[in-house]
């Protein structure tokens, strides 16, 4: 967050230090043990000094302005504080999900103790908003090929809870997603089985295959509702019954009721057979979604400070997002939103003046930005001259002087072109638009706000109270200037109205959950949007770690430079290449495009195979390891897979002659059918990712699909070889094929370059 203001500031650590350390007065004499007294007077002078950066920090904390910067002279407090932030996170996604929990249970009319905090007010428009998506599905269901599909949560309850409303993810073709077309048979079965109760359709897979490929699990909670309107019905009876009313569904092969009352789905061979028959002529077809406008806001890096791990998290999973929804159709708008204004900018130009007076004609060669800006912030605080001076610029660039531009270009050049180094690098493609596009929109904003009555005034600053929020939006600082709050305001605001989005995203730590809650909580309360038409979210993810579990720092205790840490990937990539002798095996070329891929792909992926919302321990030896759900497992996966195809000598066009002749790739052995319907859900997942925006999933997929090659690759023969002659078992080699496409398609979701040679 670019700081804005600094009303508080810490002491000069300087100063500190020197307080800390300077000698206490001497001991009086005639007292027994001098070195006794010595220890009173430090003691009592260190616990002084302490008094009084508590209170401040203290005085801070009361008028809400506590920041990190201030926290860092208490390292206790700072994590506490960290640790608060996170729990108050987890706090709200846990209510959240217990009044989600408490609806569906509602719906399957299970009582339940009402969760804190959730009204029967708060629970009504939502069952009027499902029962309008029902509707809606209804209508669309009228023509065959374009089904209107509207989604719930608990169409997959084995997903993580959600923080927002998902009713309006509208599937308009279901492609290969089978828990969407069972979704569509179970329900319409329940509808006429049970009219007069509404419960929400409970469809996973099954996890063990003694129990079919997917299991209906709702009869459990009909039961119950009829018992509270009256009826005795047994859950296995109730199954029966939804059962008997199923329409014909080619994906069914056969239903099985045990005694418990689950539904046990079986899919049909035949309908496999087609589906890959299907995806071999034509490809992977994802799912197609009602297209949105989605503005993802993510990396956001702050000027003249460097781009730190966090910021690679944001980065790496934002990207992954954007691709995602890129792959389905959707109409993205990928924003870089740096912080490139603020009071900073004061100092940093006043410096960049004496240090490169020149700099209006030549590029200055700062160099490391964060040294300028070390050096800027030292003169900063220690000369109260330049203090003034610098002050005096943020001025002249609040009034747009030219040369004050000039000098904020040069500085944001700097850190945009090492910035952009570390996006190349990672195939990252972004719009720039950062804080300082908000100017005039900011004062727009607190015309609005103040015309509207929404501000209040409390010692010379303007606060917003948002509706349900324990922390106000400082809206105009008692200096008359804006803060992070009032771009974000003008952001939310021009993303909904003047980029027309229907979805926005912030993928931005966890630790900014509170504010991103509250600047939503003010949209809504301005009107700015409904939640029930526009889908507006913070992304949040964990923090990264060391492998000694502490924030990841470089062993001198700085932040790591991202330069680095890509070049030491690299370094350690090829490292492991060549230990396995791969450089004797590849050109140059292929090496270093296989270096390259192992790398980045192997930090990415050690990013998105972890639960978002969860701290992340970066670790090369992890991330580069060929064994387990690793980037290079996958790497070597693919590669193989795609070698065993090239190496039976059946050219791209003869396979392509094969599935255009043959409608159905029929498939027989165990472990072909396993492999067929782990490929088969490739659509699922996409839509279940789409949900919950949880990349976890999807990485957990692709490994599972490698391991399921495994297996089918070491029972069955693709060429089969026998006395001198070998014969090619086509369906087979194209099941592999479309593993290979499936596990191609995801990889490039996740953005890693998938290389056909490891
Ligand atoms: N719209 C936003 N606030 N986006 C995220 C900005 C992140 C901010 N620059 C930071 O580094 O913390």
């Amino acid at each position: 967050m670019a700081p804005q203001a600094k009303p508080n500031k810490a002491p000069k650590k300087e100063e500190k230090k020197a307080a800390a350390g300077s000698t206490p007065p001497a001991a009086p004499t005639g007292i027994s043990s001098q070195q006794e007294l010595h220890n009173l007077y430090t003691t009592h002078f260190n616990a002084e000094t302490d008094l009084v950066r508590l209170t401040r920090l203290f005085a801070a904390m009361e008028k809400g302005e506590l920041n990190e910067e201030l926290l860092e002279e208490c390292p206790e407090l700072l994590e506490a504080h960290q640790r608060n932030l996170k729990l108050k996170y987890r706090k709200t996604i846990l209510e959240r999900s217990a009044k989600e929990q408490e609806e569906a249970n509602a719906k399957k009319g299970i009582k339940t103790t009402p969760a804190a905090g959730s009204s029967k007010g708060a629970t009504e428009p939502k069952k009027a908003k499902e029962e309008k998506g029902e509707q809606k599905g209804a209508k669309g269901g009228d023509n065959k090929n374009t089904k209107t599909y509207v989604r719930t949560n608990s169409d997959f309850p084995s997903a993580p809870p959600k923080a927002k409303k998902h009713d309006y993810v509208i599937v308009k073709d279901f492609a290969g997603s089978i828990m969407g077309r069972l979704s569509d048979v179970f329900k319409t079965a329940i509808k006429e089985a049970f009219p007069s109760v509404s419960v929400t359709l409970v469809l996973t897979e099954a996890t063990n295959p003694k129990f079919g490929d997917y299991q209906c699990n709702s009869a459990m909670g009909i039961s119950a509702a009829l018992k509270a309107q009256g009826t005795s019905k047994k859950p296995s009876e109730v199954a029966a019954e939804i059962v008997a009313k199923l329409p014909p569904c080619p994906l069914i092969e056969k239903t099985e009721i045990p005694p418990a009352g689950f539904i046990n789905v079986y899919l049909n061979d035949q309908f496999i057979a087609k589906q890959c028959g299907e995806i071999s002529r034509n490809g992977i077809k994802l799912p197609s979604i009602e297209s949105r406008r989605v503005i993802v806001d993510f990396s956001s890096p702050n000027i003249a400070k460097e781009m730190h791990v966090g910021h690679l998290r944001s980065t790496i999973i934002g990207d992954a997002i954007s691709r995602l929804f890129e792959a389905v159709g959707f109409d993205v708008l990928r924003l870089n939103h740096i912080g490139d204004w603020g009071t900073q900018f004061g100092m940093l130009i006043a410096h960049l003046f004496d240090e490169f007076p020149n700099f209006q004609k030549e590029t200055p060669a700062i160099g490391d930005l964060q040294t300028f800006y070390k050096a800027s912030k030292k003169r900063f605080d220690e000369d109260e001259e330049f203090k003034k001076r610098a002050y005096q610029c943020v001025v002249k660039l609040q009034n747009k002087e030219p040369e004050f531009i000039k000098a904020w270009t040069s500085i944001c050049d700097v850190s945009r072109n090492s910035n952009n180094a570390v996006y190349d690098k990672l195939d990252i493609k972004l719009t720039e638009r950062g804080e300082s596009y908000y100017q005039e929109r900011m004062g727009a904003i607190v015309k609005e706000l103040t015309d509207r009555s929404f501000l209040r005034e409390e010692e010379g600053r303007h606060l917003m109270f948002p509706t349900g929020c324990d922390i106000p939006l400082t809206v105009v600082k008692s200096d008359g200037g804006y803060t992070y709050d009032t771009s974000d305001l003008a952001a939310l605001k021009n993303r909904l109205n003047e980029e027309k989005g229907d979805w926005l995203i912030y993928v931005v730590d966890a630790g900014q959950s509170l504010h991103f809650d509250t600047i939503f909580a003010a949209g809504r309360d301005l009107k700015w949007y409904d939640e029930a038409v526009k889908r507006v979210e913070h992304v949040g993810f964990g923090l990264v770690l060391g492998e000694d579990k502490k924030k990841f720092k470089t062993r001198s205790g700085d932040t790591v430079r991202l330069q680095d840490l890509l070049e030491e990937g690299v370094k350690r990539s090829e490292e492991k290449l060549k230990e396995k002798g791969r450089d004797k095996e590849m050109t140059v070329e292929e090496l270093t495009t296989a270096r390259d891929a192992v790398a980045y792909g192997g930090i990415k992926y050690a990013d998105l195979s972890h639960t978002r919302t969860q701290d992340y321990v970066f670790s090369y030896d992890r991330m580069l390891d060929d064994k387990g759900n690793t980037a290079v497992y996958l790497l070597y996966a693919y590669a193989r897979i795609r070698s065993i195809v090239r190496q039976s000598g059946v050219s791209e066009e003869e396979m392509e002659k094969y599935a255009a002749a043959n409608e159905l790739l029929p498939l027989g052995h165990v472990k072909e059918l396993k492999l067929a319907k782990q490929v088969l859900k490739m659509s699922d997942v996409i839509l279940q990712v789409l949900d919950t925006l949880m990349l976890h999933t999807l990485c957990d997929y692709l490994y599972t699909l490698s391991t399921t090659f495994t297996e089918f690759y070491s029972e069955c023969y693709v060429v089969e070889k026998s006395e001198g002659s070998s014969k090619v078992n086509m369906n087979r080699l194209l099941l592999a094929h479309i593993t290979a496409n499936t596990m191609e398609t995801a990889l490039k979701i996740l953005g890693i370059r998938p290389v056909p040679k490891m």
